[in-house]
């Protein structure tokens, strides 16, 4: 467990999803944990859980010594800008998870500061995140605490910075495009007859399966299709049918554009 107390500035969607984890994961007590919002009446659970919730940015970071910064990146200047008096590098780590925020831009706000950017996904909050992970100015002891923190909710990889607006795309926005998948396959199992969560049910189960194949097995995503497809059989039938469809190619562009949606705006 972390002695050490967090303060999560912007209890949005991944906000609350982090200190949900942090509570789960047991990495955190619960009121070791403050999380800040202007409204905070969205987070009545993290409350009951025993997480401080606070409108006061300023306090909450007084009071702690990692700072995640949960903000979306239209107003993280300008709230950074307001806190940098409150913000101590000898005493604070800063961890964005801001998409298409640079350390750079952020060490412009802040100077000084030990500054690690950081890009988890929404399952965070059940401690199954993907978290990419690039820092600047943080020492070795600050690292360490960083990866410990995010590897108690789901697995973390260390990148170049440069790679950060493609761990965007395919780790956090990600999460969406394979509910979408699932979504389609839940229509389609109950256009074959299923009812709603019968269908969920098979179709989540599915992917998640697929997905602990390759993940604990290292296995080849077209090693494992091989085992399914009978010659002439209903699954090549399908493939193909989709593959037609232009289905690769369909998730291919859709990852390029949101790509260059952070990249070029
Ligand atoms: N939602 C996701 O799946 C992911 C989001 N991100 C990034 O995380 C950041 C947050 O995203 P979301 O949680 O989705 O957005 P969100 O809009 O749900 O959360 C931002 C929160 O900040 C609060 N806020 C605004 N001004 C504030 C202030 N002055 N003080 C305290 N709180 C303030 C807002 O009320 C809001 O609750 C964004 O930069 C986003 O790009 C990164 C990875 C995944
Ligand atoms: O769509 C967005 O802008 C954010 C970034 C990653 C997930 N959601």
């Amino acid at each position: 467990m972390s002695a050490k107390k967090i303060a999560i500035i912007g209890g949005g969607n991944l906000g609350s999803a982090i200190a949900q984890g942090l509570v789960k994961s047991g990495f955190s007590q619960p009121s070791d944990i403050t999380v800040t919002k202007r409204n905070t009446s969205t987070l009545a659970d993290l409350k009951a859980a025993g997480v401080q919730v606070e409108t006061d940015n300023a306090k909450a970071i007084r009071q702690s010594e990692v700072i995640v910064v949960a903000l979306k990146p239209y107003n993280v200047r300008e709230v950074l800008q307001q806190l940098k008096g409150d913000l101590d590098p000898a005493k604070h780590i800063l961890i964005s998870v801001v998409t298409g925020v640079s350390i750079a831009d952020l060490s412009h706000i802040v100077p000084g500061m030990p500054v690690v950017r950081a890009m988890p996904n929404t399952a965070i909050a059940i401690q199954e995140s993907i978290t990419c992970i690039c820092a600047a100015n943080a020492s070795e002891e600050q690292l360490r605490y960083v990866k410990t923190m995010f590897d108690q909710l789901g697995a973390t990889v260390s990148i170049d910075e440069k790679l950060m607006d493609a761990a965007t795309v395919l780790g956090a926005c990600g999460i969406a495009f394979a509910l979408r998948f699932i979504r389609a396959n839940i229509q389609g199992g109950i256009e074959i007859g299923f009812d709603v969560r019968t269908a969920s049910l098979i179709a989540a189960q599915t992917v998640k399966g697929a997905a602990e194949l390759l993940i604990r097995e290292n296995r080849h995503p077209e090693e494992e299709i091989d085992k399914v497809t009978t010659p002439k059989g209903c699954t090549i039938a399908g493939l193909n049918e989709m593959e037609h469809q232009g289905f690769s190619s369909s998730l291919i562009k859709g990852i390029s554009t949101s790509y260059n949606k952070i990249v070029k705006g």
